[in-house]
């Protein structure tokens, strides 16, 4: 387990990323500062999850550099763990020794502590399998914890969730957050999600980023005007006319003068 604590200052220069003769991130500039707490939204397709992945180490840069705390990710770093919509749990481990992978030394007590920290010490001796949706993600946010991290990168995590299981799952995540004051990017489609967490919400556009957002609100964040304000403008930018559809409008307009 590492020693170090707080989060990781995590700094994107000039990141391109091509799959064959197709550009998926072109040019991405982006400092996120030591336990600030990010969401990038964007369209289906837009590069969100290739993003993630780059800063996870599980894939390579075309050109340019991903660089924590200064250092140049070299592949999956020690610091770093992922969150993604499927749990990703062995169904042949009981839970905590699930969350055990997530200890470099394998520590009982230390998988133990980050059950509780999710609220399912009681469930440590079940299978995955006797979960239900949101307590499997639980066990899988667990695994992530255990492992002390400084950087959590978390892709859709709530994504399959019902309605009320993701609320009480984004406050744990907020609460685990401001206690451990990690650095978090969270890769969602859900812009009240992101409103209700982030510090900035960036809006990645064919591969740019279109609007890096500070979302300037109080915690616990209330669904009041200020709230509204975020979405909007959020939701602006996202819905804005491709450009086919703007001149096939601006076509309608002309005959109707
Ligand atoms: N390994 C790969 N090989 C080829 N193309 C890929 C690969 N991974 C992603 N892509 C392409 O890159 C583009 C961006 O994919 P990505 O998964 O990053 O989008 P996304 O914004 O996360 O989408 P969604 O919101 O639907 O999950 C897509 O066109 C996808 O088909």
């Amino acid at each position: 387990m590492s020693d170090k604590s707080g989060g990781v200052q995590l700094n994107i220069r000039n990141v391109n990323k091509a799959f064959g003769a197709t550009n998926v991130l072109s040019g991405i500039d982006l400092t996120i500062k030591q336990g600030e707490f990010v969401a990038i939204v964007g369209r289906s397709g837009c590069g969100k999850s290739t993003l993630l992945r780059l800063i996870a180490g599980l894939d390579e840069a075309s050109s340019g550099a991903i660089l924590l705390d200064a250092q140049s990710i070299q592949g999956i770093h020690e610091d770093t763990r992922v969150l993604f919509q499927e749990h990703r749990l062995l169904p042949w481990k009981k839970n905590i020794d699930n969350v055990r992978i997530g200890v470099k030394s394998g520590d009982k007590e230390i998988a133990f502590r980050a059950l509780q920290q999710v609220g399912l010490e009681h469930k440590k001796d079940d299978w995955p399998s006797v979960l239900s949706g949101g307590q499997r993600q639980r066990v899988a946010l667990a695994r992530a914890l255990a492992g002390n991290p400084r950087l959590l990168l978390l892709d859709e995590p709530l994504g399959a969730l019902d309605a009320l299981t993701r609320i009480e799952m984004q406050q744990l995540i907020e609460q685990l957050w401001l206690e451990q004051q990690f650095t978090v990017l969270l890769v969602t489609h859900d812009v009240s999600e992101a409103v209700a967490l982030a510090d900035r919400v960036i809006v990645i556009e064919d591969g740019k980023i279109g609007l890096d957002l500070k979302i300037s609100l109080s915690r616990p964040r209330e669904h009041d005007s200020g709230f509204a304000y975020f979405e909007k403008t959020i939701l602006d930018r996202l819905l804005v006319k491709k450009p086919y559809e703007q001149a096939r409008i601006s076509a309608v307009d002309a005959f109707s003068i």
